[in-house]
């Protein structure tokens, strides 16, 4: 747990970090988010002694971070930058395992450490340790970055815009990669960014600040659904309110029971169903899917006519945001999604008319 309290940093008489009180739990991811100049990063590099507090008090675990020697905080504090920092004529192994070496851990706990951490984030470790960073693309190298910042399994991490120099696709999959990553490791984040969508996709709470102070801290349903003032309302952005809302729920908040019939299902029971129903999802004799009914056929031949098939791409699972489902039902022109588990099994389904109706 982090508790920054009445925290302040003042720079030429101007308080850029303005009396912030604020608590990250255990475990919790929290995106410091704003304008520029709003006294983000300041109020990172205090939690780490990079800077020091003009006043106030910042605790970890309850320990006041001024009671600390800073060298030793920081092997406590995981520390990623957008600029990433590694050392050009280190490999992989050696940026990573800067400093599970200075707590002097063994080779062979450096060795297995290394290769846990590329593991994590999917870089194949007898590929990678040996490479120098100009060797890798700068999402790799980002990864990297990360990674040595987990090397010594510090209790917080901090973040301070690591993805913001990438291309939107990489991007994309490194803030997935981070989701999973905090959900395995458990890590209390605090993470800076000024990408609203980084932060509805990533923050398990969100703590918008403004001219050094606090404006509003909440969950992201939260803020979106209650903005504390128009500041709030503008930063989030107003036009795409609703999408963002989606972006924050998963499908499986809205997983209806999907009617099927197996290909070799007597005809007359795939007929029978449309009495009830207006759609049905044909699956394979193997029970995968084969494609939407959306009428009664009326003879054999005529199951192969009206069958809509659906690529597995058009597939949900069940931790995909609304947002997605909708986008692929635009798509694909179609109302209904079948939900699928990792065996593409069909689970569920989710309509356009879950999505937009609010439970
Ligand atoms: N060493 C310094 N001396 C004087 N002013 C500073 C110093 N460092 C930062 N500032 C000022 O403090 C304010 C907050 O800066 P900070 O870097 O924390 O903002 P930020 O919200 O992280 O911005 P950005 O999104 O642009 O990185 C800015 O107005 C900046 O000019």
């Amino acid at each position: 747990m982090i508790e920054l309290d009445q925290v302040t940093k003042t720079y030429d008489g101007k308080n850029v970090v303005d009396s912030v009180t604020l608590s990250v739990g255990k475990g919790d991811l929290c995106v410091l988010i704003g304008p520029s100049g709003s006294g983000k990063s300041t109020t990172l590099k205090m939690i780490n002694r990079l800077i020091p507090l003009s006043s106030g008090t910042i605790r970890i675990e309850g320990q006041d971070i001024a009671s600390v020697r800073a060298e030793e905080l920081r092997r406590r504090i995981g520390y990623a930058i957008q600029s990433i920092g590694l050392f050009p004529h280190w490999t992989v192994e050696q940026n990573i395992a800067v400093v599970p070496r200075l707590l002097k851990w063994s080779s062979s706990q450096v060795r297995q450490r290394v290769e846990e951490l590329l593991d994590l984030f999917h870089l194949d470790a007898s590929e990678f340790r040996h490479k120098y960073p100009h060797q890798l693309s700068g999402g790799q190298a980002q990864r990297v970055g990360v990674a040595r910042a987990l090397a010594a399994d510090p209790e917080v991490l901090l973040m301070d815009e690591p993805f913001g120099a990438l291309d939107p696709i990489t991007r994309d999959s490194l803030q997935e990669e981070m989701r999973r990553v905090h959900e395995e490791t458990g890590k209390t984040i605090v993470f800076v960014t000024h990408d609203m969508d980084e932060a509805l996709k990533l923050a398990s709470r969100i703590a918008i600040m403004d001219e050094g102070r606090l404006v509003q801290v909440g969950t992201p349903r939260e803020i979106l659904n209650t903005p504390a003032n128009d500041f709030v309302l503008n930063f989030v952005g107003q036009s795409d309110l609703g999408l963002k809302m989606l972006a924050c729920e998963s499908v499986e908040t809205r997983l209806e029971p999907a009617p099927s019939a197996l290909r070799n299902d007597p005809l007359e029971s795939i007929r029978n169903h449309f009495g009830t129903s207006d759609h049905l999802w044909l699956l394979s004799p193997e029970g995968q899917i084969e494609g939407l009914l959306t009428e009664a056929p009326t003879g054999d031949d005529d199951l192969d006519r009206s069958l809509r098939p659906l690529g597995r791409e058009s597939h949900a699972t069940p931790d995909m945001s609304l947002k997605e489902a909708l986008s692929h039902m635009v798509w694909r022109k179609t109302d209904w999604l079948p939900v699928v588990d990792a065996e593409g099994r069909l689970t569920g389904e989710v309509g356009l008319n879950n999505v937009v109706e609010r439970p």
